[in-house]
């Protein structure tokens, strides 16, 4: 198995990890053994047509209201009618696609908007399932806003984030405003150059059943606007089972993350999710993370608040810290109140 890892040249070198793993590993597991290998429904997410907040009062309502129990019940939903036209999408998913088609290590060395944006597989996975089969961009807006256009990349990655931050924003006005808070309060906090795009690629994988795209996890942000191609691969756990997304290129995805649970006192639900590769198709997603400035604190306003407070920085640190020592992030459970350490 470990010889079919057959790589084109713009591949990073994502079976090394992998094969030094199970080279490693002790006890007996099969690699098999390493990804469930139980078959997972595919389900529709939660699907709001935001033309209705343009409508009369109660179509405006009505459509506050599906965002927010789609929030609270599956913490995902799709959106369509979402002010970004398809024209842009496709753009932009042309500019990604030439970007990954660059030679592994023009990617890795880029001197221009994309420089120590670039990271491929888990470098810090100690066991077979923490391997992820992916490349991906990860690039703050800053980088962006201050690259000036030059490139058609950067002009497209700035004409994109533009509408996309703003779908943001609006979303999080009716989710705050949902629990009674200020409904700018987010608005505040994230500045358009402290959130961050990330491109991701997920080459086709030979050892699809035993590899995933990307591992299983939690975004560590606000909210997550995520727009996918046809392939599919995103799965979310809902009700405690894995179930893969049906993929609807029209829609963009929006998810809650860590920060939006916590200052939510968990109404909104951060939900675990995961990318399954596949043996003969690469899958492109591009993400936007609402994040705040590191100083920023996180306190929820509830009487009882689940979570204690901490900052942006905090809660990043412990990440990497948490990823460093077991391969994997710990998340929110960290921060819960009354509790030295958390696990
Ligand atoms: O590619 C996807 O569908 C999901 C990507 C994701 O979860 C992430 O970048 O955090
Ligand atoms: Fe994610």
């Amino acid at each position: 198995m470990e010889d079919q890892l057959p790589l084109a040249s713009f591949d990073p070198p994502l079976g090394e990890k992998y094969k030094s793993l199970l080279k490693n590993r002790r006890g007996g597991s099969s690699p098999k053994s390493v990804h469930e290998q139980i078959i997972v429904e595919e389900r529709e997410l939660p699907l709001i047509d935001l033309n209705k907040l343009k409508l009369g009062d109660k179509e405006r309502e009505e459509c506050k209201i599906e965002i927010a129990k789609a929030s609270e019940e599956w913490g995902f939903f799709q959106v369509i009618n979402h002010g970004i036209s398809r024209s842009l999408l496709e753009e932009m998913r042309e500019e990604q696609v030439k970007v990954f088609r660059k030679p592994f290590v023009e990617k890795m060395n880029d001197k221009n908007l994309l420089a120590g944006s670039y990271r491929f597989g888990t470098p810090a996975a100690t066991c077979l399932t923490q391997v992820s089969w992916s490349e991906a961009f990860h690039v703050p807006l800053s980088h962006i806003y201050d690259s000036g256009g030059v490139t058609n990349l950067s002009s497209t990655m700035e004409q994109y984030a533009c509408p996309v931050a703003e779908l943001a924003q609006q979303l999080t006005e009716i989710l705050t405003e949902n629990i009674g808070q200020d409904s700018s309060y987010i608005k505040k906090m994230c500045l358009p150059n402290t959130c961050y795009l990330r491109m991701n690629r997920y080459p086709s994988c030979p050892l699809a059943q035993e590899i995933t795209g990307l591992m299983p996890h939690t975004d560590s942000d606000f909210l997550t606007i995520l727009h996918q191609d046809e392939i599919g691969g995103l799965q979310l756990v809902k009700d405690g089972k894995w179930v893969a997304v049906k993929p609807y290129e029209e829609a963009l995805i929006i998810n809650i993350g860590d920060l939006f649970q916590a200052w939510s006192n968990d109404v909104y639900k951060s939900v675990e999710h995961r990318v399954v590769t596949n043996k003969w198709n690469e899958r492109f997603s591009m993400a936007y993370f609402l994040c705040p400035a590191y100083d920023t604190i996180i306190e929820s306003c509830a009487k009882q608040p689940i979570y204690r407070r901490f900052t942006f920085r905090d809660y990043r640190e412990q990440v990497q810290k948490d990823v460093k020592v077991f391969g994997r992030k710990i998340g929110l459970s960290r921060f819960l109140n009354n509790k030295e350490e958390n696990i």
